[in-house]
């Protein structure tokens, strides 16, 4: 993860089209009294627990084709988290690797109860079926050994996750630089930690070295609180809702800055108020702001990764 915050403060150095503004930071970190908003993992009650190694099973399936839900105005997360879970209720082994292996586009919205096809329909079966094919190949087909075999460490998990699953790399080349930004593999971990309360599963002794996932979300909510600011084509760009191309310099831009923004806010909440927070805290209280204000703009690039 070391590399994620690394080289998302190289583009953030070099931008042209965003800027990370230190003022504004200050201005929240304080505002907040340096006491970030608890937000529950799960507080809106849509996802599937049952404490044991099936929920890590839907937690890497719901990760491996979590993105790209705004080309169709009425999906959202939502829909995924809980047309898995009710997938799960109604047959214990829909997320089986053999059966993610064999999904087609139609068996996967019909899965999610979802009357017309998703966006990126067919990359999210090639996904599936990766994910069905290497849990098989080398962890038993289940994704609870590939927790375990990151010997409670975060950074081994998405070490883990990045190596023998490609869809999961979540890289981009910028002003010739490979930038890393691994929202996915990041928020797999995020989500096995918050589903399992920092426990079994869950215990990561490193879950400090996570930084925040650079979705379309994040990047709006900071814009609104003035930490971010958007040069003026890029500000129309996300306005007028037009597409913003998937690596070009405007998209690594907003995730990057998203990123070092965050990582700076938890700078100055240490040194100014003595307190450690986590990117994954800092996340849940910044994306329920965004997801709750459905009237917020943001970008629109057609992705996998996010
Ligand atoms: N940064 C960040 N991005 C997140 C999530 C989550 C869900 N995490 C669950 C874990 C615990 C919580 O209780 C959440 O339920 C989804 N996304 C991203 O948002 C976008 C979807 O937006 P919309 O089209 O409006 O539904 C899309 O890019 C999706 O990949 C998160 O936590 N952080």
């Amino acid at each position: 993860m070391e590399e994620v915050r690394t080289t998302a403060a190289w583009v953030a150095s070099r931008a042209t089209h965003v800027k990370v503004d230190p003022l504004e930071i200050e201005n929240v970190v304080n505002s907040i009294q340096g006491l970030v908003p608890k937000v529950e993992w799960d507080f809106e009650g849509i996802h599937y627990f049952d404490d044991g190694p099936l929920t890590v099973q839907y937690l890497f399936v719901l990760d491996a084709i979590n993105f790209c839900f705004w080309p169709d105005q009425e999906l959202s997360y939502d829909h995924l988290a809980h047309g898995l879970k009710s997938a799960l209720q109604k047959d214990k082994c829909a997320l089986d690797a053999d059966r993610l292996q064999s999904y087609t586009g139609p068996q996967l919205h019909e899965l999610l109860n979802w009357p017309r096809p998703l966006p990126l329909e067919e990359e999210r079966i090639r996904l599936l079926h990766e994910v069905g094919l290497e849990l098989e190949r080398n962890f038993g087909g289940e994704a609870a050994n590939l927790v375990k075999a990151s010997g409670k460490s975060a950074a081994n998990l998405v070490t883990l996750v990045t190596r023998h699953f490609p869809g999961f790399r979540d890289h981009s080349v910028y002003k010739g630089h490979q930038i890393f930004l691994y929202k996915r593999a990041q928020i797999f971990a995020a989500d096995v930690w918050g589903a399992f309360k920092g426990q079994g599963y869950g215990e990561f002794y490193d879950i400090k070295s996570i930084t925040i996932f650079a979705d379309y979300i994040v990047p709006a909510v900071l814009r609104q609180l003035g930490v971010l600011k958007y040069s003026s084509s890029l500000s129309s760009s996300v306005d007028t809702k037009a597409e913003i191309c998937s690596g070009s310099e405007e998209e690594i831009e907003l995730r990057a800055c998203t990123i070092h923004a965050v990582e700076k806010m938890r700078d100055i909440i240490q040194s100014k108020f003595g307190k450690q927070v986590l990117s994954v805290e800092m996340d849940l209280w910044l994306w329920s702001r965004g997801v709750q204000n459905s009237a917020l703009p943001h970008h629109r690039t057609l992705s996998i990764y996010y």
